[in-house]
């Protein structure tokens, strides 16, 4: 059996890896319902069934203002903006399966720039 890795993975290109991927979040095709907060008076039911609202504009904020520990709390973020979305919206829906499409391709790029470095 292997030993287990006693050495700790390097992170000092996570803070880019960050950026970049929130980039690519942000600029992607399906991105619209994601980029600001839901507008909880627009929206009835939002306040009360998504405890923990969050979107691409504020994960921007906190990683600006170095809110996130590591690559882990910044993921976090990113797949509670897909998990809100899951919650809130039928699969079978416009936003629904933009949030599916958008989960699929942060999954692919984060394992893929994580290969990399
Ligand atoms: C990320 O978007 C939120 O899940 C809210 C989606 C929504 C907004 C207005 C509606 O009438 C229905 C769904």
């Amino acid at each position: 059996k292997q030993e287990s890795p006693r050495t700790a993975r390097d992170d000092s290109k996570d803070l880019a890896m960050c950026r970049i991927l929130l980039a690519e979040l942000e600029s992607h095709q399906d991105a619209g319902p994601f980029l600001t907060p839901v507008n909880p008076k627009s929206v009835p039911g939002y306040r009360k069934i998504i405890k923990k609202p969050m979107d691409f504009s504020t994960i921007r904020d906190k990683l600006t203002n170095s809110q996130y520990l590591n690559l882990e709390t910044f993921i976090i973020d990113v797949n509670l903006v897909f998990d809100n979305c899951e919650k809130f919206n039928e699969d079978n829906s416009v936003i629904g399966r933009a949030g599916h499409t958008m989960r699929r391709f942060f999954q692919r790029r984060w394992t893929e720039l994580l290969r990399q470095n």
